[in-house]
């Protein structure tokens, strides 16, 4: 049965997810709903199919780089595909965030002095020419999501994030440059979706995310 009070979203607080959910829902969402945060995007496919929660969000597509994989893959692959029943446009403005001990660090050796870069991989492509100048040299790691990367910053000496400013109050980290993204005009669109239920019939928005799927 489904919990119609939770609402899932990559987390942890402080995601471009996080921004889509509250954009969305209201900071607060109405009629009792709670938000949720799961740690992966298959994580939130699942919760919504087994009614674990009432909603999911998801991102679906950048203005940049284009179609979010995990998303594809999982629309493509579930089985019955939950109901889309709506979406959302988030304008994502990457930060490079960390730890006071790292830039530090960068004031006295140089940028250099990083030696990892952690973000969600659908980051990578947003930020290509700032990586290429700034840290050619360093090690990308990615991992499930924009706010974990900041979170992981907090603790390492030698290690930037590329996420949101909202992921740096939260994680209790520095922004050593803000506007990293390529375009200035870089939008992530979010998909909200519900639990199938047989013999529905589906939206016409429902239609078009499916005639997206199929173009690739
Ligand atoms: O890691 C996050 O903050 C997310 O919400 C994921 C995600 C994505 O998968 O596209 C969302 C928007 C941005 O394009 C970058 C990352």
């Amino acid at each position: 049965m489904t919990n119609s009070k939770l609402i899932a979203y990559l987390g942890p607080p402080g995601t471009y997810s996080f921004q889509a959910v509250t954009q969305y829902f209201g900071k607060t969402p109405a009629g009792h709903y709670e938000y949720v945060p799961l740690n992966t995007i298959a994580d939130c496919f699942t919760a919504v199919q087994d009614g674990t929660v009432a909603y999911v969000v998801v991102p679906f597509a950048n203005s940049s780089n284009g179609p979010v994989k995990f998303t594809y893959d999982l629309l493509l692959k579930t089985c019955p595909r939950p109901s889309i029943i709506g979406d959302t446009k988030v304008k994502v403005e990457h930060y490079v965030l960390a730890a006071p001990t790292t830039l530090q660090r960068i004031k006295q050796s140089g940028e250099d002095a990083v030696r990892t870069v952690y973000s969600h991989p659908q980051v990578w492509g947003q930020c290509t020419r700032y990586l290429a100048s700034h840290f050619p040299n360093a090690a990308r790691i990615s991992v499930d999501s924009t706010a974990y990367a900041a979170a992981l910053t907090a603790n390492e000496g030698n290690a930037v994030a590329i996420a949101s400013i909202a992921a740096a109050d939260i994680a209790n980290v520095e922004v050593y440059a803000a506007d990293v993204q390529d375009n200035e005009d870089n939008y992530t669109r979010f998909l909200v979706m519900e639990q199938y239920v047989e013999g529905t019939e589906r939206t016409e928005l429902d239609r078009s995310v499916d005639r997206e799927l199929v173009r690739l």
